[in-house]
């Protein structure tokens, strides 16, 4: 069965790698450094998605209004921020990875988009520092010759500018490039770029059922990718 697409881009967090852990553990770290109490994984689940800077800013935020840590001259987000960021760096690199595992039906997934003929790209919003590693250590690596992170652009998803680049360095037009993602972010950016997108169900989307965004297919799995493109095979 011909495929009407030339390149897939694929998103990370949520969709190809669980890191709920990995961002759990590197936050803690980091919080007690600022000797502020720790997060839970719930309120990560629904933070994650629109890249580190975000996360971070959030999670202060959140952190500095529980009413067990009160307010303190000087510790405010802007103030905390920087020497957060600074932690976060160091702590997440030291574990990279370590309390993260790749999502079932990936590996099957990905090998299947290569068949059928598809050049592909990892475009995620955490910093490209975070995201060769981890693909690395995952064994993920192989698949994606191009790999973007959310520092390697200008703008974030849900911005449509990081699907154009990534488009542009594939070599190929939006109409003829798929997204793969889990959030309302990449769906967004990819509807503003002009490609289409299929959604898996399993990943963070800030809380909300990833049903109530538009796209041409939600999976349970990216082993079920054939049936986007062969809906006769399910
Ligand atoms: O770091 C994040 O915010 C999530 O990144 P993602 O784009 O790979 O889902
Ligand atoms: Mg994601």
């Amino acid at each position: 069965m011909a495929v009407r697409w030339k390149a897939a881009i694929v998103d990370l967090d949520g969709t190809l790698v669980d890191t709920l852990g990995d961002f759990e553990v590197a936050l803690n770290r980091t919080l007690a450094d600022l000797d502020l109490p720790p997060v839970t994984r719930a309120l990560v689940e629904r933070t994650v998605g629109k890249g580190s800077e975000h996360l971070i800013r959030s999670v202060l935020a959140h952190q500095l209004a529980l009413p067990e840590v009160g307010a303190c001259a000087g510790r405010d987000v802007q103030a905390l921020y920087e020497p957060a960021w600074q932690r976060y760096q160091h702590h997440y690199l030291g574990i990279n990875g370590e309390f993260a595992a790749v999502y079932e039906g990936v590996v099957e997934g990905l090998a299947l988009l290569q068949e059928a003929g598809l050049q592909l790209a990892c475009l995620t919003n955490k910093p490209i520092a975070f995201a060769r590693p981890l693909l690395e250590a995952k064994g993920l690596a192989g698949f994606f010759p191009l790999v973007f992170g959310g520092d390697s652009f200008e703008r974030k998803k849900p911005d449509p500018l990081p699907l154009l680049k990534t488009c542009e360095a594939l070599g190929t037009l939006p109409a003829h490039t798929l997204m793969v993602g889990d959030s309302c972010n990449d769906a967004q950016a990819a509807r503003a770029a002009g490609c289409e997108v299929v959604l898996v169900t399993y990943g963070y989307n800030h809380g909300e059922p990833i049903q109530q965004t538009p796209a041409l297919a939600w999976l349970d799995s990216l082993a079920q990718l054939p049936a986007v493109w062969a809906p006769k095979a399910l």
